[in-house]
């Protein structure tokens, strides 16, 4: 199934009429730059063009009042002094003669891509629109908004196809009060926002941004609200809240489908945001919400106002929609100081809620407010001593070119395993250097005439050629061993290949524990059996309870610990190896194989035994970019778990920044 791609110019056709220096940036030219650079990237084209409509009275009515609607709808009526008359009762947005009608295809927008999503006609897709949507109210327009776009789309999904649960992602940098509002007592709506915030100084200034609100009566844990208290949030920042905070919960909330209020002002770039992210985390934002409510993801336009990043942010977004493999994410150092006490604030604020944080550290209420506030008095000195410190102007290199290889998924499997459609079968290329096929006798293959462990283990090194080339993106290889399979590919990654590996080992087998030592290859084993404690920074055992066959346990480790390292790593190559009595369920194992394929450009290995030919068709379906089947409502992750996570993190916190979750404890 393809993505959708909804836009039409005549929400271009209003602007600001008259001089307001914070209406200022919202300018028609943001969309045309967006969808200009949609097509120029060849990424329109692929997507699946489908008209805007009106959002009707009814439509809008789910959100907002009668009263406001009746208001606004006098407005294109209005002289230009009616206008400034009736935006005057607003704060921070503008009315133009031609705006209601906009704001209708806004919403009317936002809703086609619901139907399209939700009637199978796409699997995801994005909206570009204006006016945005977030900050307006049931009887207020607000913030450049008229009608809230995204929470009309959630009302209207919930009213017309009965789900039970709509998550609301919001990376725009401000804080979409407007949708908190609609849904903070409402536990079927789970909403999630990041926003620029400094102690409430900044824009909308509510003490109601802050992480304490977590939501009302049967609404308490379904709304979640990250502030940056600086500006200059990095990539590794954004990621961070998105696998200690965002995912964990939202694999618990198991929604059936994903909005995403998609502002482009929390990128760098922004005289908004002042925010230091690169367009290309939008990639890595959109890749990791895809294997939520199994795909079913609609992204709606909100900020975004430098018109240079704005449209870079919109590509990145709109091309891992269309499935292409996210770019290698730029050297990711940790979070700044600022985004941990955040992280550690809202985590605290939701283990009540949520059993996937119910072991987050507490807040020691006391000091961390107390320390709260000397900072902010600090800020405040520095703040006076820069006042007239200009935005100076940021520059940022162009996002890579992502190429697809022109193999998705290449094969190795046994004679009368057949392989899936969209796959490519491979065998040992005839010109297998004969070089490395007599190493690998030596080193691997036992009795030297298997010529059959021989061929598969020669294809195996050539594949992993083809994928060091960018000709193949991943691959899935049954072989008679995947202890010594794993071992070839190990050993061969560590000389021949100048990058580094990352490898994955889910269930109990003897891993290659000494090849760790060079820092080439990272290896983390999920099992349940206890290992000898390695000291090793590169050998990481995550002994589970029940191993791989609990998927809360398993899933939160992924998320909580494989995923950030995974990124702060960064390998060039993955190496999947699922041992034969993993016992990893197959809805589980598709999830952690679509996950990794944020890393390494997707360059994905998979090694399997033999025996599990039922597992190649689920498997390639997760290389091919599927979405792999939600996981239903995940029951609360055994304590031993959680406790053993725990200690992994902050054992390993020390050389891996991303783990951490709480700020250090300063003197
Ligand atoms: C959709 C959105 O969240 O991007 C709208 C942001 C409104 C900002 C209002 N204040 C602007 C002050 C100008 N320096
Ligand atoms: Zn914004």
């Amino acid at each position: 199934m393809g993505t959708a791609l909804i836009y039409d110019e005549e929400m271009t056709r209003y602007k600001l009429l008259w001089v307001d220096p914070a209406c200022k940036i919202e300018v028609p030219e943001r969309l045309t730059v967006s969808h200009e650079a949609l097509i120029k990237n060849g990424l329109a084209d692929r997507c699946v063009s489908v008209p805007v409509r009106e959002a009707t009275d009814a439509d809008i009515l789910l959100v907002h009042s009668e009263e406001y609607l009746e208001a606004v709808k006098k407005t294109p009526y209005m002289t230009l002094e009616d206008l400034k008359e009736f935006t005057l009762q607003y704060g921070d947005v503008y009315f133009h003669p031609n705006i209601y009608h906009c704001a209708k295809l806004a919403a009317g927008a936002a809703l086609q891509l619901v139907d399209s999503v939700m009637t199978g006609k796409v699997r995801n897709g994005m909206a570009l629109v204006r006016p945005p949507g977030h900050h307006s109210m049931s009887s207020a327009a607000n913030g450049f908004c008229v009608f809230n776009n995204v929470a009309i789309a959630a009302q209207y999904a919930k009213q017309k196809y009965g789900l039970k649960r709509v998550l609301i992602v919001d990376w725009d940098v401000h804080h979409g009060q407007g949708v908190q509002y609609c849904f903070e007592d409402d536990p079927s709506v789970l909403y999630f926002s990041w926003h620029r915030y400094e102690h409430q100084k900044f824009w909308p200034q509510l003490r109601e941004s802050d992480y304490d609100s977590v939501g009302k009566e049967k609404g308490a844990g379904f709304n979640i609200n990250v502030p940056w208290n600086k500006v200059g949030m990095k990539n590794s920042d954004y990621l961070s809240v998105f696998c200690h905070v965002l995912l964990p919960v939202a694999y618990e909330f198991c929604p059936d489908l994903v909005l995403v209020c998609a502002g482009f002002d929390s990128a760098i770039g922004d005289p908004e945001g002042e925010m230091c992210a690169s367009p290309d985390i939008f990639a890595h934002l959109t890749h990791l919400l895809m294997n939520l409510a199994g795909g079913k993801l609609c992204a709606v336009l909100e900020g975004g106002y430098n018109l240079t990043s704005l449209p870079q942010s919109v590509c990145q977004t709109v091309q891992t929609l269309l499935g292409d493999p996210a770019p290698r994410p730029a050297n990711l150092d940790g979070p700044c100081e600022s985004a941990l006490e955040s992280l550690h604030c809202v985590r605290s604020a939701h283990r009540q809620y949520w059993s996937c944080l119910k072991h987050a550290a507490k807040l020691p209420t006391f000091e961390i407010s107390t320390k709260r506030v000397k900072l902010a008095e600090e800020e405040e000195r520095l703040e006076k001593g820069d006042e007239e410190k200009s935005q100076e102007e940021q520059v940022w290199p162009e996002p890579p070119k992502r190429v697809t290889p022109p193999i998705r998924a290449a094969l190795v499997l046994p004679n009368g395993v057949a392989c899936p459609d969209g796959c490519e079968s491979f065998g040992a290329s005839e010109d297998a250097d004969p070089v490395i096929v007599n190493k690998l006798r030596e080193n691997f293959v036992k009795d030297a005439d298997d010529c059959h462990a021989l061929t598969t283990l020669s294809s195996l090194i050539s594949l992993v050629e083809k994928m060091e080339k960018n000709e193949i993106c991943s691959g899935l290889a049954l072989v008679c061993d995947v202890s010594m399979a794993m071992m070839c590919v190990v050993q061969h990654a560590a000389t021949a290949l100048s990058k580094r590996l990352l490898v994955v080992c889910v269930g109990d087998t003897a891993v290659p524990s000494d090849d760790t030592e060079n820092g080439k290859t990272v290896l983390v084993q999920f099992s349940s059996k206890e290992s000898e404690e390695q000291k090793c920074k590169y050998y990481i055992p995550v002994c589970l309870k029940k191993g791989c066959s609990d998927a809360s346990g398993f899933l939160q480790a992924v998320l909580g610990l494989l995923l950030p390292l995974g990124y702060e790593y960064d390998p060039s190559l993955v190496l999947l190896v699922r041992m034969p009595d993993s016992g990893v369920c197959d809805s589980v194992w598709q999830q952690l194989t679509g996950l990794l394929q944020g890393l390494a450009q997707g360059h994905t290995l998979v090694l399997m035994q033999e025996g599990e030919k039922e597992r190649v068709a689920p498997t390639a379906s997760a290389l091919l970019g599927d979405a792999a089947p939600s996981l239903g409502q995940l029951h609360s992750p055994l304590p031993e778990d959680v406790e053993v996570l725990e200690r992994l993190r902050h054992r390993l916190q020390g050389d891996w920044k991303l783990l951490q979750t709480t700020a250090p404890e300063t003197g």
